[in-house]
């Protein structure tokens, strides 16, 4: 004979039921949808929660989602770099990448960071597949001067994106993989590119007509100033395209790109890009299943 649980427990199940029903209407909503998410490098340095971004990313997929990582690997760069004793600095966001640098920046994104974050989703299931931005032309650079002042300043084998072939990642969506994608390119040229990760999740997301660009940082959202006034509104829930263009000058280096990628997917019809803390375990998930939402949402009007 089992007995009916104590009131305390009865509490706790329906708190469990309401919040598993709560996500109902967006798993309607977002079911079949593709969804691109940039993991950034501040994002994984956290051992801890590496494993709850894992989850969250099989949990989307085995909700009937069709997510995409690209991965940032800043400053696991900056270690290796530092290791060889080889000088690394930045300008506009844009690291200065030389010849000997490039070769550092392919091998830690596709030789360790791919490896680290395909590694964490197959722990889900057979899903993770990495791809460097060179694989099947995924996608195509033009050498990028970064702007200093206004003014264009050679930063070396940094690229831009000005095509996208997506179809091998469609394919391997259609085949219920999770494509973890490195955002390395090559150029028309033959030379191999430097591209931004957040740069990369951007045009990626245009060229999948994503219904969400997630950029997952180490920051609680964009905020108004910065640095942050303490001020507990400081974080900018929600903005339009042409409220985030007029800010984008005043901005600081390293929100500079994500609100970049995040203008250029709503303008190319990415209906919402959002602005996620990472630090905050399962985030994504907060995200997409919650009425709430969290972070800075970026919508075209
Ligand atoms: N207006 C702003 N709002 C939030 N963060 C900002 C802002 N301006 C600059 N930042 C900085 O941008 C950083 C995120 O960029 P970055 O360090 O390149 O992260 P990632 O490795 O995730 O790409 C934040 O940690 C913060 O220091
Ligand atoms: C041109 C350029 O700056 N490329 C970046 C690529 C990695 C990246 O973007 O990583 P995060 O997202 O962790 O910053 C770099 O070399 O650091």
């Amino acid at each position: 004979m089992t007995s009916l649980p104590p009131t305390r427990d009865a509490t706790e199940a329906l708190r469990k039921a309401t919040t598993l029903i709560e996500a109902l209407p967006w798993l309607q909503e977002f079911h079949g949808k593709t969804v691109v998410i940039k993991y950034g490098g501040h994002a994984m340095t956290d051992e801890a929660l590496r494993p709850a971004f894992a989850q969250d990313v099989a949990f989307l997929r085995y909700a009937g989602l069709r997510p995409v990582v690209v991965h940032g690997g800043g400053p696991q760069i900056n270690a290796q770099l530092d290791r060889l004793g080889i000088e690394s600095s930045f300008k506009a966001g844009l690291r200065v990448t030389t010849p000997e640098t490039m070769d550092v920046v392919r091998m830690v994104l596709v030789g360790q960071v791919s490896r680290e974050v395909v590694g964490m989703l197959n722990q889900h299931g057979a899903f993770g597949v990495g791809m460097s931005g060179e694989d099947a032309r995924l996608f195509t650079a033009e050498r990028k001067p970064a702007i200093v002042d206004g003014e264009p300043v050679d930063i070396g084998q940094v690229g831009e994106i000005v095509e996208v072939d997506a179809g091998a990642v469609r394919s391997l969506l259609d085949d219920g993989r999770i494509p973890v994608i490195s955002s390395i390119a090559r150029g028309d040229d033959g030379v191999v590119y430097n591209v931004n990760a957040d740069t990369a999740a951007g045009a990626l997301a245009v060229a999948l007509q994503a219904t969400k660009l997630i950029v997952l940082t180490d920051v609680d959202g964009l905020y108004a100033d910065w640095p942050p006034t303490g001020d507990p509104g400081g974080v900018i829930a929600r903005l339009t395209a042409a409220e985030l263009e007029k800010m984008l000058p005043d901005l600081s280096a390293g929100m500079v790109p994500k609100m970049e990628a995040c203008l250029r997917a709503v303008r190319g019809g990415v209906p919402q890009a959002h602005v996620l803390d990472g630090r905050i375990a399962h985030s994504l998930l907060l995200e997409i299943f919650t009425d709430e939402g969290i972070g800075t949402m970026v919508v075209p009007a």
